[in-house]
């Protein structure tokens, strides 16, 4: 796999140091609270369980799936919700774990859906953030790293379902797609 990527952009120590920097900053702002954390499959599975292990409070832990992408490297507006959750967030603090903030419209989708079901606050931590790649404005308010413009894969982030279990994420090499 390592052959297919051009360059690595966040490699496992740096993605280390901002997992216990960002659990730091949400355990001191949630001390006291018990909060839901709202895991987005499939692609947070790897920051979901790095983070959380840098948080110090108690937690409920949720997945939920939901998908925009379909396999290939071009969004698509529709956004369809694949496993929903099965517990209530009705007057419930929710944080979102994403691995990557690009068009925003997975994370809109998600904060309407949210606020429909009555959670009391709605906050995001994402490994990454594409603000170059916005089509709606919305922002995470904890945020790992920022990433270019630039497809990448890798701790979590596929390109047709593969490269998921990079530990890095990196940008894959042009000749590597096939769309
Ligand atoms: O800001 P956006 O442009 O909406 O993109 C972000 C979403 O895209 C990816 O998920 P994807 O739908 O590819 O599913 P996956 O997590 O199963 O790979 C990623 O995990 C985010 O959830
Ligand atoms: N793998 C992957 N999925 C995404 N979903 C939204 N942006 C990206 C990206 O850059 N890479």
């Amino acid at each position: 796999m390592d052959n297919d990527i051009q360059e690595v952009l966040f490699d496992q120590d740096s993605i280390h140091h901002a997992a216990v920097r960002l659990g730091k900053q949400i355990t001191k702002d949630y001390a006291g609270e018990e909060p839901v954390v709202l895991s987005v499959l499939k692609g947070a599975y790897l920051w979901t369980a790095d983070l959380l292990r840098e948080v110090d409070l108690y937690v409920k832990l949720e997945f939920i799936k939901i998908s925009s992408y379909h396999g290939g490297v071009s969004s698509t507006n529709s956004i369809s919700l694949v496993t929903d959750i099965h517990s209530d967030v009705q007057g419930r603090d929710v944080i979102i774990l994403e691995d990557i903030v690009d068009t925003g419209q997975s994370l809109l989708f998600l904060k309407k859906l949210l606020a429909e079901r009555g959670a009391k606050s709605i906050q995001v931590a994402t490994l990454l953030d594409k603000k170059e790649g916005r089509k709606v404005e919305i922002k995470a308010d904890y945020i790992g790293f920022d990433v270019r413009n630039e497809f990448v894969v890798g701790y979590g982030l596929d390109y047709k379902e593969m490269y998921r279990n990079l530990p890095y994420v990196g940008i894959l090499k042009k000749e590597v797609y096939s769309d």
